[in-house]
C-alpha cells in the first residue's frame, strides 16, 4: 500500500470521457498534433478522484441539535436511545417529498465532486417502512442516473429496528426480507444489502439473516461492523462474502484474522471517529497483517456531516499514522474495489474513465494531507470536462 507510482514531469492525455495513455514529458505526443484543450499543470499535481465507498447523503435534515448535546457530554448511544440519532432522521425523511430529497442528495453530490470525488456508493437506512426504504432507493437510482460520476446504491433497511417493532424483532426482519427485499429486486434498487450489526442495532445471528437473504435477491453484503464494540460484525461479513466490512473502531486480533485470506475490504471511516470520538480504528495493524485498508467519509447527518475525502486522508496520516501514499491509495483504488469499480475508476490507466485532480501548487505529495483544512484541489475533471469549481 505505500508504493503510489508517480511521474515528474508528466503528460496525460484524456479523450472524451477515457484516458488514452500518459508518460514522462520526453515521451509526450507532439502538442500540435492534438487537437482539443491543453491545460498546463506546471508545479500541480494530477491524481485520481476520490472513490468514497460509504455515504448515507440522502437524508431529510441536518442534526446540528445533537451535535450540541454531544458537546455537552451525551455519547452517540445516549442519544440514540432517547430516540434521536437514526430514528429521528427516519421521522424526518417519512415527511420529505422525493424531489425534496433529490435536490438535497444533488447538492451534497455537486459539493462532493467538487472536493475530487469521482465514484461514489449511497446507502438507503433513513427510511424503516417499505414505503420509505423504496422512496430512498428510487432517489439514489435517480442520482445514478443523472450523476456524471458512477454511483453504487446500498439496501440498509437493518439501520435501526423501529420503535413499532420494538417488542418483535423477528417481525421487522421478516418485513426486511418478505416485503423490501423482493420490491428492491424487482425494480433492480440496490447493488448491495448492508445491516448495522452493532450492540443495540442487529445481532451478527440477525444481520447472517438479512445479508444471506439479499444474496438471494442478487445484492452482496457490505457490513456496519465494529464502531460502538467488539459486534462479531466483522466475521459474519466475512463469512458471508461482504465487498466490505466497514468502520472496526473495535478490531483486534480476532478481527484481524477473519479477514487474512478474504476478499473482504476492511474500510475506515477516521471522520466517523474523529466527529463522535471513538477510537481511530488500527490502520497500521491491518496493513502490517497484509490486508488492504479503504478509506471513505461515511457522510451523514448524525455521525459524520462531511464529505470531504481530503480530510479524510488527513486524518488517515495525523490519527491513524498512515503515510501519505498508503492513504491515497486508500481513498482511490481501494475505495473502487470496496464498490467493483476498480476496473473503471481509481487509478490513472489508459482505458479507465477520465476523473483526474488537478492541485493548486503544491510542494510535495505529503503536502496534501499535511495541509489539513486547505482545498488542494484547483480543478476537477470528471468524464474528460473541467468541472465548475466556483471560487
Ligand atoms: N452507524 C450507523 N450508521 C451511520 C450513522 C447514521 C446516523 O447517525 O444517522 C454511520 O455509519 O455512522
Ligand atoms: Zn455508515
Amino acid at each position: 500500500m505505500a508504493h503510489l507510482p508517480q511521474i515528474d514531469n508528466a503528460w496525460l492525455h484524456m479523450k472524451r470521457d477515457r484516458i488514452v495513455d500518459f508518460g514522462a514529458m520526453d515521451t509526450c505526443p507532439k502538442l500540435a498534433d492534438i487537437k482539443g484543450k491543453k491545460i498546463d499543470c506546471t508545479g500541480k499535481m494530477v491524481l485520481p478522484c476520490w472513490c468514497d465507498s460509504h455515504s448515507h447523503i440522502v437524508f431529510a435534515a441536518y442534526r446540528e441539535e445533537e451535535f450540541i448535546y454531544k458537546v455537552k457530554g451525551m455519547t452517540y448511544e445516549e442519544i440514540a436511545a432517547k430516540g434521536g440519532g437514526i430514528l429521528n432522521s427516519a421521522r424526518r425523511l417519512a415527511e420529505a417529498t422525493e424531489e425534496e430529497l433529490f435536490q438535497s442528495a444533488w447538492k451534497r453530490l455537486q459539493s462532493m465532486i467538487r472536493l475530487g470525488t469521482g465514484a461514489l456508493e449511497i446507502k438507503s437506512g433513513y427510511g424503516l417502512t417499505t414505503e420509505s426504504e423504496l422512496k430512498m432507493l428510487r432517489v439514489i437510482k435517480r442520482l445514478k442516473a443523472e450523476s456524471p460520476i458512477p454511483i453504487k446504491a446500498t439496501f440498509l433497511g437493518a439501520h435501526s429496528l423501529p420503535p413499532a417493532y420494538k417488542n418483535d424483532r423477528a417481525a421487522y426482519i421478516s418485513l426486511i426480507i418478505n416485503e423490501m427485499m423482493p420490491a428492491i429486486a424487482r425494480d433492480n434498487l440496490a447493488d448491495y444489502c448492508d445491516v448495522f450489526c452493532e450492540r443495540g442495532f442487529f445481532t451478527p445471528e440477525e444481520t447472517a439473516e438479512i445479508v444471506q437473504a439479499g444474496a438471494r435477491h442478487g445484492m452482496k453484503a457490505k457490513i456496519h461492523a465494529n464502531q460502538l464494540d467488539y459486534s462479531g460484525g466483522v466475521q459474519v461479513g466475512v463469512a458471508n462474502g461482504a465487498i466490505s466490512v466497514d468502520h472496526l473502531e473495535h478490531c483486534g486480533e480476532g478481527e484481524i484474522a477473519a479477514l487474512q485470506g478474504s476478499n473482504t475490504m476492511p474500510t475506515l471511516l477516521p471522520s466517523c471517529a474523529f466527529f463522535i470520538n471513538l477510537p481511530f480504528p488500527p490502520a497500521r495493524a491491518l496493513m502490517q497483517a497484509g490486508l488492504p485498508v479503504t478509506l471513505a467519509t461515511d457522510y451523514n447527518p448524525g455521525s459524520t456531516p462531511s464529505g470531504n475525502m481530503q480530510f479524510v486522508v488527513s486524518l488517515a496520516c495525523i490519527k491513524m499514522k498512515m503515510l501519505p501514499e498508503e492513504a491515497i491509495n486508500a481513498a482511490t483504488i481501494n475505495g473502487a474495489r470496496a464498490m467493483e469499480l476498480e476496473h473503471l475508476v481509481g487509478s490513472i490507466e489508459p482505458g479507465k474513465r477520465a476523473n483526474v485532480i488537478i492541485t493548486k501548487p503544491i510542494p510535495s505529495l505529503a503536502y496534501i494531507p499535511y495541509a489539513f483544512g486547505e482545498d488542494v484541489v484547483e480543478e476537477v475533471v470528471i468524464n474528460g470536462r473541467i468541472w465548475g469549481k466556483a471560487r
